[in-house]
């Protein structure tokens, strides 16, 4: 991939965040900290207050400390005024009506970024599909990889990748997040990097349920690599390529909120493991879990499709079949070994792969 970094002439300098939850609102304290104007949109008056004014977002982000220059506020209009790049922090169920509402002040020149992992239930759409299909922009791409807010908000070091098929949208979104703790990749795979997103909160409540039986690391690693196997297969017969899989958007992705007591994904699958019902966990979380959602939509889709996906069908029958998450580990352990190949390389295909893989994954600014 060509032409990306340095296409951008300066840095966006005015900038929306869309949605008052813990991503939108780590990403719109890492724009102010780089100097932009950064208006952030929510629906709570108080929390906008709070936000402008104590510069905390105590119920999203508690105990952190956000950029003083960050402006809340419930009004559209004027958080999208002038604004050269909008971020969409929105979960999926809502995704689709506030991208309608912003609209009328959205115009074809602003760079719109999805930072949402998860999947449309009505239509399996993504949410880049559908800023594509309610807006005129022509700068559309999402923003994906191993991001826990509250970790990003605490300046931890991280990096994660913005995918577009446009390079002012992947230029802009570097220029405007990019910092000393957080590196900003560029991918031309917009498909690829948005279905890791949402894939990978599947597995991870699959492993909080493996930690609540009280299963060990190899438990976890054996779900983490099947799993990258079985989200990669996904989505690869949808139209991604494979050499996402292995970058931050995937593994890279898949190994935090598979590992981290902070992933809300995690949370709900350990839940579940404990004997709590599934409703039950939803609502102590009081936090979005997209990956409850996404099983029940990857588990039709790959139905339908006819694409082997043992663990997010085992998951699917754990939370709305009933079946318990211990059988469920051993239908899955027990289940006819006879195609259990992992990869039958010869030497030229792995050379060819290698290749292949470094050359996609070059950094574009090296
Ligand atoms: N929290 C994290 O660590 C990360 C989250 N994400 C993704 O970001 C997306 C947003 O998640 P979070 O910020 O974490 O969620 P959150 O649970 O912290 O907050 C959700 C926010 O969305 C708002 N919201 C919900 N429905 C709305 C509607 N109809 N209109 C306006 N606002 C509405 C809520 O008021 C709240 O401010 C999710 O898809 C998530 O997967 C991505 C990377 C990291
Ligand atoms: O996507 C995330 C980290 O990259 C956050 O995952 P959760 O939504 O499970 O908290």
């Amino acid at each position: 991939m060509t032409d990306t970094y340095d296409s951008v002439t300066r840095t966006p300098e005015r900038i929306a965040v869309l949605g008052g939850g813990s991503f939108g609102t780590s990403l719109a304290s890492i724009a102010a900290t780089k100097g932009a104007r950064v208006r952030q949109w929510m629906r709570d008056d108080a929390l906008a207050r709070e936000i402008t004014e104590q510069h905390h977002n105590s119920r999203y982000l508690p105990g952190i400390e956000l950029n003083p220059t960050i402006k809340a506020n419930t009004d559209m209009a004027w958080v999208l005024e002038d604004a050269e790049l909008v971020l969409i922090a929105i979960p999926s169920a809502s995704f689709r009506a506030v991208v309608r509402m912003a609209r009328p002040w959205l115009n074809e020149h602003q760079v719109l970024l999805s930072t949402t992992k998860g999947i449309e239930e009505s239509t399996f759409s993504l949410m880049s599909d559908i800023v594509r299909e309610e807006t005129d922009s022509t700068h559309v791409g999402v923003l994906s990889g191993p991001n826990l807010a509250s970790e990003l908000a605490a300046g931890h070091l991280t990096a994660t990748v913005v995918a577009s098929d446009d390079p002012f949208t992947r230029a802009s979104a570097q220029a405007c997040l990019s910092c000393d703790y957080f590196r900003v990749y560029a991918s031309n795979d917009r498909y690829g990097v948005e279905l890791g997103g949402a894939l990978k909160n599947i597995y991870a409540i699959g492993v909080g349920m493996a930690a609540a039986l009280g299963m060990g690391a190899n438990t976890k690693s054996m779900i983490m690599t099947r799993a990258l196997a079985e989200m990669s297969r996904f989505a690869v017969s949808l139209g991604a390529s494979p050499l996402t899989f292995l970058g931050l958007a995937g593994v890279g992705d898949l190994i935090v909120t598979c590992s981290s007591e902070l992933s809300r994904n995690y949370r709900i699958g350990y839940a579940v493991g404990e004997g709590r019902t599934l409703d039950d966990a939803i609502e102590t979380l009081g936090q979005v879990a997209e990956g409850v959602n996404t099983v029940r939509l990857v588990h039709q889709r790959a139905s339908q499709e006819g694409i082997y996906m043992p663990l997010a069908d085992g998951l699917y029958r754990v939370l709305f079949e009933g079946v318990s998450p211990q059988d469920m580990g051993l239908t899955l352990m027990r289940s006819d070994h006879s195609s259990d190949v992992e990869f039958t390389l010869s030497r030229q295909d792995a050379q060819r792969d290698h290749h292949s893989l470094y050359e996609t994954n070059q950094d574009p600014r090296t």
